[in-house]
């Protein structure tokens, strides 16, 4: 896992993003020559010269000043054809320089269009290529435990049953979060984790406020919400007066808070403390839809997404905290349009509702890392095809 993408994100991107590491060239002086003349000659445009190198094997994951990588090159001087010849030479479309621009950020910069959409694409084939993999990986080695375990039916069960919850523990992404105390700043405007990363920062209001609005658009409906933080939205969709309104918690310390708070007594409210993914046989069917958990991942939130049109009024929304990547304005681009076309495919209509941010670097004072860093954010608007 790079430095980037520990759990302090609200929503990290997968392990293959944010790649910041130097590459170590164990090369000899041949090779360098060899790479040094690659990054010239990236450098310089010359295209031919590039192709007859990458083909001789020059390595191409030699780093100039700044940690600008060859695709950081070619993409300053605008040759998609030498893009493009990186990349099908194995150069990863994720690299960031020392102060954590992608290349699409330079193309962005550098006024690049057609390299930028380039870039996009083989960013979201790249990652869509890779999520099927891992899925289908996973997938194996549970058809194989299963297999040893029907195999094994009756041995030892108490030392099945242990590993089995070992396992289970090790699935969790989050579970370090959830074990660790956390702590609301007395203004409660402010819930903070152990290292004092932040969980759900009041900032964050105006977005919540907004959310509420898309999921229950009118009185008497019923609306679940997973993930209640500061129970700013919870808020938001209280003053709404929804016939039923359902919350899932996984955090003891949150749900102590809740409980302190008398959200077991408001009306409509029904709390469901646990991970979502452990009460998913309890939830019922809503009009209105929202998910916003803390350090899990993209593949996470995909799972939800799988469940959501078996608990979705025909007619209804969802939607969900759009963090994706949010410290990188192409990352977030990139996962964006995964999550578009991936929704798309379980039955989703998703339209992104564009809203400024205006966040201040002083918000993050006290704060170990800031989350975000966007100017805009994207909110996501999910109904099912044909509603
Ligand atoms: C960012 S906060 C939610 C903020 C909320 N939207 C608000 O308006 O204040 C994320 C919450 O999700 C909870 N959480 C994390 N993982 C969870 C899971 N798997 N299931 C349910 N809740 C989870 C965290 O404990 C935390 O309270």
């Amino acid at each position: 896992m790079s430095d980037f993408e520990e759990e302090t994100q609200r929503n990290p991107v997968p392990e293959s993003n944010l790649v910041k590491t130097e590459e170590v060239i164990d090369a000899s002086e041949e090779e360098v020559a060899k790479s040094q003349a690659l990054m010239q000659a990236v450098a310089e445009g010359k295209v031919d010269k590039v192709e007859e190198l990458l083909k001789g094997g020059a390595n191409h994951s030699a780093r100039a000043a700044h940690g600008r990588t060859m695709l950081h090159f070619a993409t300053m001087i605008g040759s998609l054809p030498i893009v493009k010849l990186l990349l099908s030479y194995g150069h990863p479309w994720n690299l960031v320089d020392d102060d954590y621009m992608s290349v699409g950020d330079y193309a962005k910069s550098f006024n690049q269009p057609e390299i930028y959409d380039f870039l996009l694409e083989e960013g979201v084939r790249t990652e869509l290529l890779m999520g099927l993999m891992q899925r289908k990986l996973k997938n194996e080695l549970l058809e194989d435990e299963s297999s040893d375990e029907e195999g094994e039916e009756g041995d030892n069960k108490e030392i099945k049953d242990t590993s089995a919850d070992k396992k289970k523990q090790e699935d969790v992404p989050n579970a370090e979060y959830l074990a660790q105390p956390l702590q609301y700043t007395d203004d409660g405007d402010r819930l903070l984790d152990a290292d004092k990363n932040g969980v759900m920062m009041g900032w964050e209001l105006p977005l919540m406020i907004r959310h509420a609005e898309v999921i229950c658009p009118s009185e008497g409906l019923r609306v679940l919400n997973v993930g209640f933080g500061l129970g700013l939205i919870d808020k938001e969709l209280q003053k709404r007066s929804p016939a039923q309104h359902t919350i899932i918690e996984a955090h003891p310390d949150v749900y102590a808070k809740m409980l302190r708070d008398g959200w077991d007594k408001k009306p409509g409210v029904k709390i469901l403390f646990g991970r979502w993914q452990d009460v998913v046989d309890q939830l019922e069917v809503y009009d209105g839809i929202f998910f916003d958990t803390f350090g899990e991942f993209y593949e996470d939130l995909r799972s939800f997404h799988e469940i959501v049109p078996n608990h979705l009024e025909e007619g209804g929304i969802y939607s969900y905290f759009n963090g994706l990547g949010a410290t990188n304005q192409f990352f977030h681009a990139v996962y964006n349009r995964i999550s578009e076309l991936e929704l798309g495919e379980m039955g989703f209509s998703v339209e992104y509702e564009e809203m400024d941010i205006g966040l201040k670097e002083e918000e993050w004072n006290g704060v170990k890392r800031a989350y975000w860093t966007l100017d805009k954010y994207y909110l996501p608007i999910c109904c099912l095809d044909g509603f």
